[in-house]
């Protein structure tokens, strides 16, 4: 856990808690006992403290947060003072990822090493706390308010090269990190330690601190839209201009009002359900899991299609040291995608994809060879199908072939083939190259190793796999489709896009669904809803009511929309107006009229619509079709619902996702009685029908997490 030597007149406490160090119990009281040792023994002049394997220590471990365990003694805030205090100089030596408690620990210490892969960060605002044990009045004591405001409101970690010119290093040595720390603390001297000890400091710049904590102020209202830790810890650091005893007074008190938030333990359940969707099993069959699979090697890709998502999903690929065959069937475009993928990587690695590692090509016979492929043409199921009718004849028998459709039938493009068990869905999000979900669709035949590749080749590229089963939209676009849906009623209803996306922003969204939609292109769903039978290009189908389409409450005001071709952004208008080269979305006055237009010609009766209604009936439908989800066994469990909607739709984190959102937050009696309530209202929308698994759940008073319990591995 940790470990004592002395070398000669210097005593190392090494922590050895692998695979990250993370400060837990038995190694705070094992560093607390090896620094009394050390400052009780004669010998001993100075102490190094530092951390054995891939990291000094990743911070406290976050797994004794909702315990008793982080308030055992020594706590973390003790071993820190008990540093701090020490009567022998302390040189804390860093390497590797150093987060939160490891720079609690550097920062009281009298001395900061690190060799080149340090890197030093505080995280946990994105766990919804404050850094606490002295470090919001430390910091800006050492670096200066813009610099900790930064680096405590971000999150980001700072190289060693940036810590060393902030001033959060003393030094940055290239090589035996354990022989330079100790050599460096021999040389230290027990006669400067009151001037090391930065508490002692006052904050550099503080005359402009007015200036630096007002421009922080602005943005943070503006970023954090609803998230409650980054302003209360920049109110921490503003403390910092206090004395310092008065200043750790106040990081007390505002650390404990975070503490006890329900953000924090939002944000806690977010960061370990990325990680538990890791641990999939199919929840039909619970012997085909991620400890049954063995993956396949996948070294070279080819991808097919180079629009957008091709693009994407190739930059990925390139990123991650794979090789790729790219393959379209439109050479201007494979021109283009491929100018498009060199700029990309050129911004972010300073130079061209080695030629060998990027083939583009119009011939698929050049997908012979390769892993996996990954197929990214037009959605059109008749399309998908030839596609892979060609690609199963053209490349190696144990190639997987997997689609990055959005929302068709994984079984029915795997029919097309010889090799259903090699077919797979891969859905990247847009821009692929950037979001972070990889959301994986198992068909009838995909085999475990299939599924294990996918998932594998996720965690390669940098993403979070989540694995669901295979249904209409799958997980993510199944569900959020219900919010767009009920949006386009609340306009019938009363409400203007503006207000619909001003709800949704204040409740932390950083787009509402019409600007979103203005952004995507809304002709992407209308030729969805045109395939679908529901509408056509002129209008309703013959015989279709207006206000109804296959047996629910329809409304057709995007259809109107895009029949005048008002598609978002890229034509200038959409439910807003752009001006030429702007993306900001301006009211519409053509809009309004038209909404306007269509309430007089149907019976609406306008009415004043409040936020809170916007909310729930944009999100309980929403919600309600994630319990069918769960019942219908297409997810593993809610974690990787929440894990698809806060990394693909920018679900707000600090609310930890819509099921635990629905679960910890509204209450599942709540959410019932809200779905009741607005099916009376809403009685030709089928998506107010509670789910059975809901009306289940909320009669045993039972919650989401205890089910979840229970049916994961
Ligand atoms: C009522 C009165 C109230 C009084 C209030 C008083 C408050 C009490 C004070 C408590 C102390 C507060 C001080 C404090 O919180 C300071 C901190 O240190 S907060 C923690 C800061 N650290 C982090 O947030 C680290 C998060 N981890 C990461 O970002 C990544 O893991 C990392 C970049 C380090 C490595 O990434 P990678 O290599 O990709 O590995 P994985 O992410 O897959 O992780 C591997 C494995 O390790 C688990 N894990 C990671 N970090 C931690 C951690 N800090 N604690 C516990 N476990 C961790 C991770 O879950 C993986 O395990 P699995 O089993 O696979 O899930
Ligand atoms: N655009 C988005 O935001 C997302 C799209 N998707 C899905 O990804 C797929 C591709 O979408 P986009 O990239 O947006 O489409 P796109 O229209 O930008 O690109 C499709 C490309 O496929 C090429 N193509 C068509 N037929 C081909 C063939 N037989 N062989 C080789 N290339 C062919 C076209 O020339 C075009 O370049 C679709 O299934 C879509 O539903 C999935 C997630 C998000």
């Amino acid at each position: 856990m940790a470990e004592c030597a002395t070398y000669g007149t210097v005593a190392v406490l090494q922590i050895n808690n692998p695979p990250l160090n993370v400060l837990g119990h038995d190694v705070r009281s094992q560093l607390m006992s090896g620094l009394q040792q050390a400052l009780q023994d004669k010998a001993v002049c100075s102490i190094v403290i530092m951390g054995k394997g891939q990291t000094f220590t990743a911070g406290a471990d976050v797994k004794e947060f909702g315990t008793e365990k982080v308030f055992w003694e020594p706590t973390l805030h003790s071993l820190v003072e008990a540093v701090s205090a020490s009567t022998k100089p302390v040189v804390t030596a860093i390497h590797g990822t150093t987060l939160g408690g490891g720079v609690a620990l550097a920062l009281a210490s009298h001395y900061r090493l690190a060799d080149s892969s340090a890197k030093m960060g505080l995280p946990e605002v994105q766990l919804g706390i404050l850094p606490t044990c002295g470090v919001t009045q430390r910091l800006p004591r050492l670096v200066g308010l813009q610099t900790a405001v930064r680096m405590v409101t971000s999150g980001q970690t700072q190289s060693a090269q940036q810590a060393l010119t902030a001033g959060l290093l003393d030094k940055v040595v290239t090589d035996d990190l354990l022989k330079k720390a100790v050599g460096f603390a021999r040389s230290v001297d027990v006669r400067g330690l009151e001037a090391r000890r930065v508490s002692s400091w006052t904050v550099p710049g503080a005359d402009r601190a007015e200036d630096v904590l007002d421009a922080a102020r602005k943005t943070l209202v503006r970023r954090s839209r609803g998230a409650i830790a980054p302003l209360t810890a920049l109110q921490a650091i503003q403390a910092s201009l206090l004395p310092f005893e008065t200043g750790m007074k106040r990081e007390a008190e505002l650390g404990r009002y975070l503490w006890t938030s329900w953000q924090a333990a939002a944000l806690r359940y977010a960061f370990f359900a990325e990680r538990t969707v890791k641990r999939w099993h199919i929840p039909r069959n619970k012997n085909v899991n991620y400890r049954t699979a063995e993956p396949m090697d996948i070294k070279s890709v080819g991808v097919l299609g180079a629009g957008t998502m091709g693009v994407g999903i190739t930059i990925s690929l390139l990123q991650a040291g794979l090789k790729v065959v790219l393959t379209e069937v439109n050479k201007a475009q494979l021109d283009k995608a491929v100018s498009l993928i060199q700029r990309s990587l050129e911004g972010k690695s300073g130079g061209k994809p080695q030629p060998m590692q990027l083939r583009a090509t119009t011939d698929y016979s050049q997908l012979r060879e390769v892993d996996l492929v990954i197929e990214a043409v037009f959605e059109d199921l008749a399309l998908k199908k030839k596609v892979f009718q060609q690609l199963d004849a053209v490349t190696n028998p144990r190639t997987i072939l997997a689609t990055n459709t959005s929302g068709l039938d994984i079984d029915q493009i795997a029919a097309a083939t010889q090799r259903p068990d090699k077919v797979i869905g891969t859905h990247f999000f847009s821009p692929a190259h950037v979001m972070r979900l990889l959301e994986n669709i198992y068909g009838r035949h995909t085999s475990v190793e299939t599924i294990a590749t996918a998932m594998q080749l996720g965690a390669t590229i940098g993403k979070v796999g989540v694995l669901v089963g295979n249904c209409p939209g799958f997980v993510g676009n199944r569900m959020k489709g219900l919010n767009f849906t009920e949006a386009m009623f609340l306009l019938e209803e009363g409400a203007e896009p503006q207000d619909v996306d001003k709800a949704l922003e204040e409740f932390g969204f950083a787009m509402g669904p019409f600007r979103v939609s203005d952004l995507a292109g809304g002709d992407v769903h209308w030729r969805r809803r045109i395939q679908a039978g529901l509408t056509t290009e002129h209008g309703p189908p013959p015989y279709t009511p207006v206000l109804y389409r296959q047996g629910n409450r329809y409304s057709p005001l995007a259809d109107m929309l895009c029949m005048q071709g008002r598609f978002g952004q890229k034509t200038g208008a959409g439910w807003y107006r752009y001006k030429s080269g702007s993306r900001t979305a301006l009211p519409d006055a053509e809009v309004h009229r038209l909404i306007h237009k269509h309430r007089q010609d149907h019976g609406f009766q306008r009415r004043n619509i409040s936020s809170q209604e916007i909310v729930e009936r944009c999100l309980f439908p929403l919600i309600n079709e994630g319990f069918r989800i769960l019942e219908e066994g297409l997810a593993t469990g809610p974690q990787d619902i929440d894990v698809i909607f806060l990394l693909g739709f920018g679900w707000p984190r600090h609310t930890g996702g819509p099921m635990y959102y629905a679960d910890k937050v509204v209450g599942l009696g709540n959410l019932l009685q809200s779905l009741e309530k607005y099916r009376a209202y809403h009685p030709r929308s089928a998506h107010w029908v509670p789910s059975s698994l809901l009306r289940k759940m909320a009669a045993q008073g039972t919650s989401l997490s205890i089910w979840a319990a229970g049916s994961r591995l």
